[in-house]
């Protein structure tokens, strides 16, 4: 199964890593693609270049030999918009399973999302509980998971597409945005972010202003 873990990863946190590793063991998976955004469609751009999102994840997911980075959406010279990644995704891999791994908040707002229902016909769509963010479809994603909704991962390994299935793993409380206002004040992002991350943002002096 390919894994897709989409994110503005500005920067990337241990909630990130928390979740992934949890998928790497709750899905059976032999690998897991990060794949950083570049233009996201839904808000403000990322706050710092980009190569230095890509130098963070890098250093977060190398730890572990099942992570990887998928640079597809910075490559692209279009708007991110994840339909189009997974158009590309299943063109190229016509018959294995895809999962599109999300937070509760990306999931609850799935229905905004470019040609959603698409979305949900091109990959499975993984979804990890955050804290503070409680699962709350609307109308149109309780119609989805009526039909989408399982509740073991091995299902997602049978078909190519369309499920839905909420990992059971401990949540993590940490939010980028926050990482960011905090690093602004001046105070320690210790809890949040991985040893090396934080020594680069200290050495590149990212977030202060
Ligand atoms: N602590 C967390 N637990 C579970 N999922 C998370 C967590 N943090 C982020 N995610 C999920 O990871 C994906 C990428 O998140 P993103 O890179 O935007 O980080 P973020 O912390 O949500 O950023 P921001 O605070 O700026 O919104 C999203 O689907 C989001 O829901
Ligand atoms: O395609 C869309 O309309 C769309 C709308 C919102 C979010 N996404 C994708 O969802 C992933 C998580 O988004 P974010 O804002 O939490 O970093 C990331 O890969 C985004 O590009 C995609």
């Amino acid at each position: 199964m390919i894994a897709l873990f989409g994110g503005t990863f500005d920067p990337i946190h241990l909630g990130h890593i928390n979740m992934a590793k949890q998928c790497l063991k709750e899905l059976s998976l032999t690998s897991l693609s990060f794949m950083p955004n570049a233009t996201p469609v839904h808000k403000k751009g990322p706050s710092i270049a980009t190569e230095h999102r890509l130098a963070m994840l890098q250093l977060a997911t190398n730890e572990e030999s099942r992570f990887n980075i998928d640079t597809r959406e910075i490559t692209r010279t279009e708007p991110s918009y994840t339909v189009l990644t997974l158009q590309e995704l299943r063109a190229e891999h016509p018959n294995t399973p895809i999962a599109f791994l999300m937070g509760m908040d990306s999931f609850n707002s799935l229905s905004s999302w470019y040609q959603w229902q698409t979305i949900t016909q091109l990959c499975h769509i993984v979804v990890y509980a955050r804290p503070g963010d409680k699962f709350a479809p609307c109308l149109q994603l309780t119609h989805y998971l009526a039909h989408a909704k399982v509740t073991h991962p091995d299902t997602l390994h049978q078909v190519q597409a369309g499920k839905c299935y909420f990992m059971t793993g401990e949540p993590f409380s940490a939010a980028s945005s926050e990482i960011r206002t905090v690093i602004k004040s001046g105070q320690s992002v210790e809890p949040w972010l991985p040893e090396s991350v934080i020594t680069y943002i200290n050495k590149n002096k990212l977030y202060a202003q």
